[in-house]
């Protein structure tokens, strides 16, 4: 069984796969790693190795101290991906883009696929269906965008998630929830037209902390599933072992 571990920027994902198959997910907080990956190596024995992807500030010596229960593989750029890589700027481009492109294109071959990651950033990432990574763009996720009105502003309190009643909003409040949300929204499906203007067909895969949020409000007809970055983490794991 393999334990894959997703440090996102705010959050912790993890998930124990039997194969292709998920057993079990958790969820915590980073200062909680090491008490979290006992509690689960506790709780499922015989997994024989942990797969990290981080964009966090969690460096692989936080994995150490469990090297003598299972192998540790803490992805870099350096591993084997199953695509070819256009970025410009290829060592910068985040980890968890890199997983998720290359899950995209392991789960999805031979056609051109849109990744749309709403977490704490939007990312968006698109692999033709040479399987060349051509990139995609990055904005602030829906949480991100709250707290940024807040933080750089004198008069602009912080709220919380909440369906604009409409997107003229009429009081301060409904004003920030509906550029917030629809403006999350409009991106969104804004971005996934410029796509379908230059592509003839893609697929899109949603995932991310707001994916079931957002699912229901695309006009575009797309299904989350939140825990692609995950599913991807174990296939790039199950590649790099058959590519090494
Ligand atoms: N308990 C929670 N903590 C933080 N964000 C949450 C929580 N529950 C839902 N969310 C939503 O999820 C979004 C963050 O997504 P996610 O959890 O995927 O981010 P993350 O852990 O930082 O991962 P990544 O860095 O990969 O985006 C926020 O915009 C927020 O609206
Ligand atoms: C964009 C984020 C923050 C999303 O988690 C991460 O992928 C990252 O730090 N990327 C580095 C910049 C880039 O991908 O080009
Ligand atoms: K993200």
């Amino acid at each position: 069984m393999v334990l894959t571990v997703d440090v996102g920027n705010t959050r912790i994902k993890a998930a124990v796969f039997e194969g292709s198959t998920v057993l079990e997910n958790f969820v915590f907080e980073k200062n909680e790693l090491e008490k979290k990956i006992k509690i689960i190596l506790k709780k499922i024995q015989n997994c024989s190795d942990l797969v990290v992807a981080s964009v966090g500030n969690v460096e692989k010596q936080a994995f150490l101290a469990f090297e003598n229960q299972l192998k540790i593989h803490f992805l870099t750029h350096d591993d084997a991906f199953p695509f070819i890589n256009k970025y410009a700027t290829p060592k910068t481009l985040g980890i968890d883009r890199m997983v998720l492109a290359a899950g995209a294109t392991l789960q999805y071959p031979k056609q051109n696929r849109l990744v749309i990651d709403a977490g704490t950033c939007i990312t968006y990432d698109f692999i033709d269906e040479n399987d060349h990574y051509l990139g995609g763009a990055i904005s602030p996720g829906l949480r991100l965008r709250y707290e940024a009105l807040h933080n750089f502003t004198a008069r602009l309190p912080l709220l919380t998630l909440e369906k604009p009643k409409s997107y003229i909003g009429d009081s301060t409040a409904e004003a920030i929830h509906s550029g917030v949300v629809n403006g999350f929204v409009y991106e969104i499906d804004g971005f996934i037209d410029e796509y379908r203007e230059n592509f003839l067909n893609f697929i899109i895969i949603l995932t991310g902390g707001d994916a079931d949020f957002l699912a229901k409000r695309l006009k575009n007809t797309i299904f989350a599933n939140s825990n692609f970055l995950l599913e991807s983490l174990n296939q790039t794991f199950q590649y790099k072992i058959n590519n090494d």
